[in-house]
């Protein structure tokens, strides 16, 4: 374990949280659940408190879909919400999956904003009121505060990347056309001893370099603190010397820590001024999520750690998912599938077992079962890896919360239709002239990860064996986890692990299915889940063949989740 580095201003930061409010029942080293959570920013206020600085909590979207303790319930969240604001969070902001459906908008707007009142931020982002139809802003576009303990000036933004996918409650404004508006130009112009950007935004993407620029244009030395999110990642990135941001990952893995020293704040009201220190300094760490890590950077113990409020949130959890019946067995796993850590095509490939057993079997409705089909699922339409044994109600969600269905084209020319695996693969920048991205149809994670990085222990890697990091004979094995490189290093993670393998996976996969066995068919069924409709659309274009949504059929009532869990029920067999 590496020890958190203290300063005078810290952030406690979650990100893409997606409901595993629960942690990770399957991997001890993710498995502090949201009350935990709770006890350990508690005691760090403590311990700031004690060291006279300050710690904020900060938040930055995708809280729900992508675990059954939201997913699982009608209507959807019906636990979550209220265990979640058990937490204080000083800045928290919305992320796309708030928006995809008009539902979830509608439960941000009426419950999360009024829970954080005051802390929840929308520099970019507009609800429509369901009655009036008037258009509002989602939530109030910033906050000026000053700090508890050294009376540092605050102004924080809360930011959602260029999202086009929203339902149609609510508006997202380009950032770029935001950045020009006259509260935003005001807003860069008092004076404050720090700027926090918090948002549903990757840290070295277009939307933070213009917020940045717009910035310093103004304030040449202020710091700012940016906070990312959305591709799921571990990473900390430097715009200038007095400018980093962090991102804290995915799904409860890992709880952002984030020093900076050296700010000239005003100090407590009453005190003197703050001595400003020699130079402005940032640092960071990425905590693994669990009680371990907690007790340890408390310097608690099982006993000391935990309050009362986060033991009655932990409850909360318990009974939630006892309610929900998220531990109900669908079936037994017969062996880990890996999304990335496995190469695709491969005997461990989760979409390899997905393409070969599971779609032939799922994308048919009976009265077009004997007709040649092509069926396509983009790769992110799964989020998580199976691990062999129990394959749970909760699970079904965590691998696919979408609400996606199948769709067809029917009876199109199997030529052009042959070609759009290979254009939703590679022809990113056709896509593009359509204003699609190809790279949206994959896991986030590999926005980052532009290519394979391939781990020791493998028995996929060539040689497959690399020793692994071990400091000293007596010290334990290390397990295998995260091993952060960023802009600052690789000393980031607080605790040290071997390193594990990621493969890229193509942005979509294909089964066929009922084709005769001499000849190619001259017309096939195209059946694919609804989200990727604008894609194959434009491929089919691209291949000569027009077709528009009008033409475009419902290929079955069953979401894709749904029909996933009924093949596992059929297939595999209860004795895990
Ligand atoms: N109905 C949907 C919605 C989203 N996806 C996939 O999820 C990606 C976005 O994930 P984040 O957690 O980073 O917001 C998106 O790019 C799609 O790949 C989907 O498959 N179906």
């Amino acid at each position: 374990m590496r020890p958190l580095p203290w300063g005078q201003l810290n952030f406690l930061q979650t990100t893409d949280t997606h409901g595993w409010i629960a942690g990770h029942l399957q991997e001890p080293q993710y498995s502090a659940d949201w009350g935990d959570y709770i006890s350990f920013a508690s005691r760090m206020r403590e311990k700031a408190d004690f060291r006279g600085v300050d710690l904020l909590l900060i938040d930055t979207g995708d809280r729900i879909e992508g675990n059954g303790i939201y997913d699982a319930s009608t209507p959807k969240g019906k636990y979550t919400y209220d265990i979640f604001r058990e937490q204080e969070i000083d800045v928290i902001t919305t992320g796309n999956h708030e928006l995809y459906q008009t539902d979830a908008a509608d439960r941000e707007y009426e419950q999360t904003v009024p829970n954080y009142k005051g802390n929840y931020l929308a520099s970019n982002l507009d609800y429509i009121l369901p009655k009036t139809g008037e258009q509002v802003p989602m939530a109030q576009r910033y906050r000026i505060f000053t700090t508890k303990n050294l009376g540092i000036r605050v102004l924080a933004f809360g930011f959602i990347f260029d999202f086009t996918g929203n339902g149609n409650n609510t508006v997202v404004q380009p950032v770029g056309k935001t950045i020009k508006e006259k509260w935003f130009q005001e807003a860069i112009r008092e004076k404050v001893d720090l700027f926090i950007v918090a948002g549903h935004v990757t840290l070295p993407g277009p939307e933070y370099k213009a917020i940045f620029q717009a910035i310093r244009s103004q304030n040449w030395d202020t710091p700012i603190q940016f906070f990312g999110g959305h591709s799921h990642i571990r990473d900390y990135h430097k715009y200038d010397s007095k400018s980093y941001g962090l991102q804290a990952g995915r799904y409860m893995e890992t709880v952002g820590w984030m020093s900076i020293d050296g700010i000239k704040g005003k100090g407590k009201a009453g005190a003197s001024d703050l001595e400003p220190r020699a130079s402005l300094s940032f640092q960071r760490r990425y905590i693994d999520n669990n009680l371990f890590g907690y007790h340890y950077h408390t310097g608690l113990n099982e006993s000391t750690f935990p309050t009362k409020r986060g033991i009655n949130a932990s409850a909360a959890i318990y009974k939630a998912r006892k309610a929900l019946e998220l531990d109900h067995n669908f079936g037994c796993a017969p062996k880990d599938l890996w999304m990335n850590r496995a190469p695709y095509p491969s005997n461990d490939s989760l979409y390899t077992w997905l393409e070969t057993e599971v779609i032939p079997e799922i994308a048919v409705i009976p009265e077009r079962k004997d007709i040649p089909t092509l069926a396509i699922i983009n790769t992110g339409t799964i989020r998580f890896d199976i691990f062999k044994g129990a394959f749970t109600r909760d699970t079904t969600y965590i691998i696919s919360p979408f609400i996606s269905k199948l769709v067809s084209l029917k009876d199109v020319p199997y030529d052009a239709a042959k070609r759009v695996e290979a254009l939703l693969n590679s022809a990113g920048q056709v896509l593009q002239a359509s204003g699609l991205q190809a790279s949206q149809l994959a896991p986030p994670e590999q926005m980052a990860v532009r290519s394979n990085i391939i781990g020791p222990h493998n028995p996929h890697a060539a040689g497959g064996t690399q020793t692994p990091l071990i400091l000293h004979n007596d010290d334990p094995p290390l397990i295998p986890g995260y091993t952060t490189k960023d802009d600052a290093g690789d000393e980031g993670d607080d605790t040290l692990h071997t390193p594990i393998t990621f493969y890229n996976v193509p942005n979509v996969i294909q089964s066929a299915r009922s084709f005769p066995a001499d000849a190619d068919p001259e017309k096939v069924d195209l059946v694919f889940t609804d989200f990727i409709q604008p894609w194959v659309l434009s491929a089919m274009q691209f291949t000569g063949q027009n077709y528009t949504a009008h033409d475009i059929a419902p290929y079955g009532n069953e979401t894709l989740t749904e029909l996933m869990a009924d093949w596992i029920k059929r297939h595999w067999g209860q004795q895990c």
